[in-house]
């Protein structure tokens, strides 16, 4: 029996790869012959570094730049030597998680860092880049990554402009006389998460700025300077379209990217699963096991999970998925081509107790292995 297993992360409890290593293990146990690939899975966010660099021979780097307040911080990012090609969340370097509440102000925090993550990626050979944007706690049009590689947003004096969305009014010419070299050289992949244009009523000032601390009038200004920003840009840089689906990610960094480099904005499930190759597994597979921490209606619409199905059933596989909790409405899954899913839980116990690592990994492979007895 030829298997594999592509399962996200349960957050907080399981990475991908344990989890796809904890399913091998029940299976390993009804049947010792079974081929099992276990294949990483992500979907841009949060677990997407951990993910590809374990599940594609990567190697983890750690380097200190510049936090979203201006604060040192150190991000973990990935390297996958065979291709150049370095994996990072901007949230690392510029995340909400890494502002305390009282602090969130998105006239001041910056993208800064991302840049700096990139150069130092760039200073190890890196030519291909993976970025899962999201989680953010900026609103700067991603100007802070751009000056980190060097790019120059000037104020009338001639002098860069102030980091933070603040910054974004003073900004009178552009330029791009002092970029990093390699920069040219650099082909970017950015997962976003969301789909908003940068401004306007689905911008991001006006929807994830109150979660970043801004207040409605914040809202109003930013989004105005924005909009100046991505004026003022289209007249050097052609490729600056702010109704472009994404380009609001993550305070702008999607229309940063779009604007400015080599980069294609895509979903992140569809990055992951292409990076991985996973449909070179799937084609020769006779089953694949998916899964996520919590199966409910979302993860139908479009989740890393049913990305993982709808590969499958391209070629007629069969799929089941595992997961900690699956609610009712989880059902439209099995519209999206999982055939049958399972929750792992073997008894009432708490939250806590069910997500330890230990606990989760056990609960998995024993489900799996009662799951696989049927296939024997
Ligand atoms: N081992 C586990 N046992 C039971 N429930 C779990 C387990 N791991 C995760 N969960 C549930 O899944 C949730 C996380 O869902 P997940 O699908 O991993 O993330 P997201 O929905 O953010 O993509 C947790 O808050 C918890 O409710
Ligand atoms: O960083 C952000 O601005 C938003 C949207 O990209 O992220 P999240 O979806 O995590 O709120």
């Amino acid at each position: 029996m030829k298997v594999v297993t592509a399962i996200d992360s349960f957050k907080g409890s399981m990475t991908s790869m344990e989890a796809g290593f904890a399913a091998a293990e029940g299976i390993h146990r009804v049947d010792a012959d079974a081929e099992v690939q276990v294949r990483p899975l992500a979907d841009g966010g949060e677990g997407t570094v951990e993910a590809l660099v374990a599940g594609m021979n990567g190697k983890t780097e750690h380097v200190k730049v510049t936090g979203p307040l201006g604060e040192p911080v150190i991000c973990e990012y990935g390297i996958i030597e065979s291709t150049k090609t370095a994996v990072i969340e901007m949230a690392g370097a510029a995340g909400i998680t890494q502002v305390p509440d009282e602090k969130r102000n998105p006239l001041y925090t910056t993208t800064y860092g991302v840049g700096e993550v990139i150069k130092d990626a760039i200073e190890k050979g890196c030519r291909r880049f993976i970025v899962g944007i999201g989680g953010s706690a900026t609103n700067d049009g991603g100007v802070g990554m751009l000056q980190a590689l060097g790019y120059a947003f000037l104020d009338k004096d001639g002098k860069q402009v102030l980091p933070g969305a603040r910054g974004l009014k003073d900004i009178t010419e552009i330029t791009a006389a002092y970029v990093i070299p390699e920069l040219a050289e650099c082909k970017f992949r950015v997962a976003c998460d969301v789909t908003n244009p940068l401004c306007g009523e689905l911008g991001c000032s006006s929807i994830y700025g109150p979660q970043k601390g801004a207040t409605p009038e914040m809202i109003q200004d930013m989004d105005q300077w924005l909009g100046a920003y991505a004026e003022l840009a289209k007249e050097r840089f052609p490729k600056a379209d702010a109704k472009y689906p994404g380009t609001g990610a993550a305070g702008g960094m999607g229309f940063a990217f779009l604007t400015f480099t080599d980069a294609v904005l895509e979903s992140g499930i569809n990055i992951v699963l292409d990076e991985t190759k996973l449909e070179d597994y799937i084609k020769d597979a006779d089953l694949v096991i998916t899964g996520e921490g919590r199966m409910d209606g979302q993860t139908a619409m479009g989740k890393a999970p049913v990305g993982v199905a709808k590969l499958a059933k391209k070629y007629g596989k069969k799929v089941i998925a595992f997961a900690g909790a699956v609610q009712r409405d989880a059902r439209a899954c099995n519209d999206a081509g999982i055939d049958a899913f399972f929750p792992i839980l073997r008894g009432v116990v708490t939250l806590d107790e069910a997500m330890k690592n230990e606990n989760a990994k056990q609960n998995l492979a024993d489900t799996a292995e009662q799951v696989i007895r049927l296939m024997k």
